[in-house]
């Protein structure tokens, strides 16, 4: 069954040069459960495409085409219902946790404020699903990280409160936007696994906008591909990586055996005795 549907998804920017279309006629689905992974080079629209479902857009965006998400067409729905749906029935999680997060307020009064506002619970109700969403994001001490304020946690941590953030509510959809961005390797593969364990735990669907193509191979079950603004290709993931159709998927996994087979001949690095 589909939880997100949109269909011929247009927006574009009125700027002093005239319009910009950043993204340019996409349809695509998710169905309930699934995870799915966008990817594309730089500027192709994937961020935009996601700020268009939830309509977080600046004043010089103008939106065409329709998105449904469980049956209900967000792009014409009220602002008030849109505020609804946003940090409940669908989360989003930005590539840079510091630039969202409130850098004057603990992490625990960020955290609780998102079921109080979104569920009605109390202080107490929401300092205890905070406190599971930490655990459940594999952040030691979450006490601690409770008390915390946002800069004095590294960039994995940060991360992985960004996922609780995300997660405290149990959305139907997350939309993940680069949540790997300025992480290592090790880094960038231990919250994707997170991330999925979550997801399956959960039952979340999970639209995971991502340049790791390690990550949406592992984590994903299908792949779309964008390209100036289209989506040029959506596929089962297996298939994607073994037979991908446009000549830029090509591109992007030929790049990726190369990149995979390299790491994995690469002699292991001893120190010396
Ligand atoms: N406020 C704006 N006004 C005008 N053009 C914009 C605005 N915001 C984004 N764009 C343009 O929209 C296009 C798509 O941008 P977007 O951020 O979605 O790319 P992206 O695929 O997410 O890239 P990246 O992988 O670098 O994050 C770009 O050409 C960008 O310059
Ligand atoms: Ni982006």
């Amino acid at each position: 069954m589909r939880l997100i549907d949109i269909q011929n998804l247009e927006t574009r920017f009125d700027t002093e040069n005239g319009p910009v279309a950043a993204v340019n006629g996409v349809s695509l689905s998710v169905d309930r459960g699934c995870r799915h992974a966008v990817i594309g080079q730089s500027g192709a629209g994937k961020s935009i495409l996601a700020l268009s479902i939830l309509r977080l857009l600046p004043d010089n965006a103008r939106i065409r085409g329709e998105v449904f998400f469980k049956g209900r067409e967000l792009l014409s729905c009220s602002m008030e219902a849109m505020r609804e749906i946003r940090g409940k029935a669908i989360m989003m999680i930005f590539q840079n946790p510091l630039a969202t997060l409130n850098p004057v307020l603990d992490l625990g009064t960020q955290l609780c404020e998102i079921p109080m506002c979104h569920e009605g619970v109390t202080y107490a109700q929401a300092r205890q699903r905070a406190l599971e969403a930490l655990t459940l994001c594999e952040l030691p001490d979450p006490e601690r990280v409770m008390q915390s304020y946002p800069f004095q946690l590294s960039g994995g941590m940060l991360q992985r409160v960004a996922i609780a953030m995300g997660i405290i509510c149990r959305p139907d959809l997350l939309i993940a936007d680069e949540p790997f961005k300025g992480l290592d390797a090790r880094l960038q593969q231990q919250v994707g696994a997170t991330l999925y364990r979550i997801c399956q735990t959960f039952s979340i669907t999970l639209l995971l906008i991502t340049h790791n193509l390690k990550i949406a191979h592992s984590l994903c079950d299908r792949v779309s591909v964008m390209v100036g603004g289209r989506i040029v290709e959506t596929a089962a993931t297996e298939s994607f990586f073994a037979c991908p159709d446009h000549a830029y998927s090509k591109r992007l996994v030929e790049a990726y055996d190369l990149f995979s087979s390299a790491i994995e001949s690469a002699p292991e690095r001893r120190c010396a005795p």
